[in-house]
């Protein structure tokens, strides 16, 4: 077995170590490429036998399945180096929201999957989400989404989905931790508690209430009333929460997919410069 990386980011990394950890990978197994070399001296040093990559292409030569953890205008270059060393049996698995796979099915003579993680899967939690190419068999299916299974939970979308399923799923950390930052931040000024303490106290909540939402299972709403003392201090409090954030994540994904928008036509341009000119 091999598989190979190329990117050694924040995903590309938090893949590695994750995929490691949990015993679903072998580090003798792994060989990555990367554009800055230290990152790759630090990774090898952090997980002996891991395997250095001299170019894009050797890593790219062989492996059972190849993850692109690169941002999407480095995919252009990426592809021209390695598409030729591919094969039709390879896999290639995408962690990249707007590059699409009919374009690396196009680009590419191997089969296609595109997965995006999410920074929570470092500690095997959050979801991973699952779109297949057209050239993946029902086995090859099976064995990516047991290989997530260890560090995720694997959730199958449309294509057309993935912006959304993106924000909630991999941009979501990054949200929910700002509001985090001002709900402790706003403890720790108004009150003096220590900013440790506060934070404990934050993180315990948060873990808390998800579990007690997916495991009573229980919707927002419910969750608000049980701890809504009719009359309570909850209740009063909400309603100021409800009145200063009001149309915040509209406002949020309206921004996401804005973006997304401008990256998808910037994609296609990097990707097809003559053709779709
Ligand atoms: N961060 C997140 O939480 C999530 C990110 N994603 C997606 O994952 C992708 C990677 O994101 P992330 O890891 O955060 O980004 P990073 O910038 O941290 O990582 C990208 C890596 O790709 C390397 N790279 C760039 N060009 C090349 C090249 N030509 N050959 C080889 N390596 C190259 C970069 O090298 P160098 O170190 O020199 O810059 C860098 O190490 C993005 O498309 C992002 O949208 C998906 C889900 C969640
Ligand atoms: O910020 C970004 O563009 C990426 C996409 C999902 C999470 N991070």
């Amino acid at each position: 077995m091999k598989i190979g990386f190329i990117g050694a980011g924040s995903m590309g990394s938090m893949l590695i170590g994750a995929f490691i950890r949990t015993g679903a990978m072998q580090p003798d197994n792994i060989m990555v490429s990367s554009r800055t070399p230290s990152k790759l001296a630090e990774l090898a040093e952090q997980y002996p036998g891991l395997q250095i990559a001299a170019s894009n292409k050797q890593a790219a030569i062989g492996a059972d399945y190849l993850f692109l953890c690169i941002k999407p205008l480095d995919f252009r270059r990426v592809l021209d180096e390695i598409s030729h060393a591919l094969t039709p049996g390879q896999i290639v698995i995408s962690i990249t929201s707007p590059v699409k796979i009919s374009s690396l099915e196009e680009m590419l003579p191997c089969k296609v999957a595109k997965i995006i993680p999410s920074v929570v899967n470092a500690v095997g939690s959050g979801a991973s989400l699952f779109m297949w190419g057209a050239r993946l068999t029902k086995d090859d299916q099976a064995a990516l989404w047991e290989l997530f299974s260890c560090i995720s939970r694997p959730i199958e979308i449309l294509e057309e989905e993935v912006r959304v399923a993106s924000d909630l799923s991999s941009c979501g950390p990054a949200f929910l931790a700002y509001m985090l930052e001002q709900f402790i931040e706003a403890a720790t000024m108004s009150t003096g508690m220590e900013r440790e303490t506060a934070t404990a106290l934050a993180c315990e909540m948060m873990l808390g209430t998800a579990r007690l939402m997916l495991e009573l299972p229980c919707s927002p709403s419910e969750l608000q009333a049980k701890v809504s003392v009719p009359g309570g201090i909850t209740a009063a409090a909400l309603e100021v929460l409800r009145k200063t954030t009001r149309g915040a994540f509209l406002q949020v994904l309206y921004t996401t997919h804005e973006k997304f928008a401008e990256d998808l036509d910037r994609v296609d341009s990097s990707l097809f410069p003559r053709e779709r000119t």
